[in-house]
Parts: structure tokens; C-alpha cells; sequence
């Protein structure tokens, strides 16, 4: 392995960090404390695409553990798709990255497309497949928890798709049990905002090597992302209100939904990015 590379990384466990990171951690660690995301003693598998959300997650989950009063364990797992497989120097940069931030790091080369999709193939199956592999590597290693890369962007995209195209207001969990509470799935970046982790990527030169997804374009998130953006020069904390106006329901409406149960439509329609 090519350890060479990340001292500056490997730096950031011993001396002060920069402003601009210390910021970041406490936005992440405002949004883990919210939701009592981790204990003492948990377990903790994270998801690596190899893009900058996880690796980022990734960072910042590591580094919390240099001053936080209690003691978790992390390692990472990335699935190589054998369909569009990362090269063996890109798995060698984000080997000594993981080794860099004191992460054990496992590389496991699967398929995107199980036989049982028959050709079927969008977002939604993708992610799905992508929990059942993770879910199955965290039963054989015993690891209750599976931390996610998703942010606050991706929350308030997904919501706008939700509201906007299903008639729901539904969006991803910040904790979410699956199996009855045999695995929870959280997303540790719930209130940090994109901006802030592609700084981190720019700043620190993060290996981000995500190969580039057949199904991109059809992508609904990032075809809301420029609304986002739009809504943001009117009003800059527009995703963060966003986010806040799933805990600040209006109360008269709740018992209304609850009694009419009323859905405009329960499928999901294709290529729509994961529930949550
Ligand atoms: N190949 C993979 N192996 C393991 N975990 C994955 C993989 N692909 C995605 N994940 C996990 O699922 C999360 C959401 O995946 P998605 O494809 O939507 O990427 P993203 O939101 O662009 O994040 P990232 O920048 O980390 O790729 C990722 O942040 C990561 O935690």
C-alpha cells in the first residue's frame, strides 16, 4: 500500500484544526447529538463510495473521537462494482487515506446488477442493493450501525422531490432502524450543508475516485439542485428551513392526515432517488 501522501491528513489527529473544519465537525456533531446518533461502545460500518460525502463522513466521524468523552468503533467498507470498478491505484489512494484517519478499510467487489433485477435497474433498486450487500457484511461482523454520506442538500432534495412529485412530505431519516432495530442507518452530515464538505475535499485534496454513475443524468436530485440553489438567493439559510420545517409540522394537519391516510400515489416512480 502507498502510504505516502496523506501526512497532512494524518497531521490533522495531533495539532489544532483549521477554522474552516472545526466548523464542519460541530456542524456534524450538532446534527449526531440532535438525534442521539452514537454511544459509547457502538459499532459502527461506514459506506464509502469513494465520493467526497463518505469520505468526508468518514473524516469527521474519525476525528470527533480525538476529543469526545466516549469511544466508538469505525470501519469502512467500499463495494467495488464489478460493473464500473475503481482502478487498483485509486483503491491504493483510498487505502492509505482510511489508514491515514485510523479507519480499517475493506474493498469488496460485487455486482450492481443482481440477476434478480432482470435488466430492471434505477436509483431506488441501486440503493436498495447497495443496503442489502452493506446489511449483509455488517450481520457477518457484528456492527449494528451503518453510517451514510448523505447531507443537508441531499435531505432538502429529496423533501422537494417528495412534496413536489409524490404529493408526500417524506424525506430521509437523520436515524433510521431497519429489521425492527436489528440494524439503524444514520447520516452523521444530516446538517452540514455540500458547500462545506467540497471545501474539505478542495482543501485537503481527498482521493475521491467515484466512478461515474450510468444513471447520473436521470439522477432527480441533481436535477432539483439547481431550484436549491435558486431558492438560496432569496433566502441563504433556504436549506436549512427546509430541513427545519420537517420538525415544525403544522399541528392541526397532522391528525387530518392520520385519519384520512390519504397518498397520491404509493409506487415509486422510476429512477427516483431513495426514500427514507
Ligand atoms: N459503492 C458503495 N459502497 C459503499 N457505500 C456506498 C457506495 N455507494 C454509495 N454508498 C453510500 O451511500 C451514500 C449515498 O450514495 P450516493 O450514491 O447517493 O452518493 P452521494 O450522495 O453522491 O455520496 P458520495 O459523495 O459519498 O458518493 C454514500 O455517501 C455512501 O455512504
Amino acid at each position: 500500500m502507498n502510504t505516502t501522501g496523506f501526512d497532512h491528513i494524518r497531521r490533522l489527529f495531533e495539532g489544532p484544526l483549521p477554522p474552516w473544519l472545526t466548523r464542519l465537525a460541530r456542524k456534524a456533531g450538532r446534527g449526531i447529538n440532535r438525534y442521539g446518533m452514537l454511544g459509547e461502545g457502538d459499532r459502527v460500518l461506514l459506506g464509502i463510495s469513494g465520493g467526497k460525502d463518505s469520505l468526508v463522513m468518514a473524516l469527521i466521524l474519525s476525528l470527533r473521537r480525538r476529543w469526545l468523552p466516549i469511544h466508538y468503533h469505525l470501519e469502512a467498507v467500499h463495494l467495488n462494482w464489478q460493473e464500473y470498478p475503481i482502478s487498483d491505484e485509486e483503491t491504493d489512494r483510498l487505502a492509505a487515506y482510511f489508514d491515514a484517519i485510523d479507519v480499517p478499510f475493506t474493498q469488496i467487489t460485487t455486482t450492481m446488477f443482481p440477476g434478480h433485477y432482470d435488466g430492471q435497474f434505477n436509483c431506488y433498486l441501486c440503493a436498495r442493493n447497495r443496503k442489502r450487500l452493506l446489511f449483509t457484511y455488517m450481520k457477518e461482523h457484528d456492527i449494528p450501525i451503518l453510517a451514510l454520506g448523505h447531507h443537508l442538500d441531499d435531505i432538502v432534495e429529496t423533501t422537494l422531490i417528495n412534496m413536489a412529485m409524490r404529493g408526500r412530505l417524506f424525506t430521509m431519516m437523520p436515524v433510521q432502524p431497519f429489521f425492527g432495530g436489528l440494524f439503524t442507518l444514520i447520516r452523521p452530515l444530516c446538517e452540514v450543508p455540500e458547500s462545506q464538505v467540497r471545501t474539505a475535499v478542495e482543501k485537503l485534496g481527498l482521493p475521491v475516485v467515484k466512478p461515474d454513475c450510468p444513471y447520473k443524468d436521470t439522477n432527480l436530485r441533481l436535477r432539483v439542485k439547481p431550484l436549491v440553489e435558486q431558492l438560496a438567493t432569496l433566502d441563504p439559510l433556504a436549506r436549512e428551513k427546509i430541513y427545519r420545517s420537517l420538525l415544525n409540522i403544522q399541528p392541526d394537519y397532522l391528525p387530518i392526515s392520520l385519519k384520512t391516510g390519504h397518498e397520491y400515489t404509493t409506487v415509486e416512480p422510476e429512477g427516483t432517488d431513495e426514500g427514507p
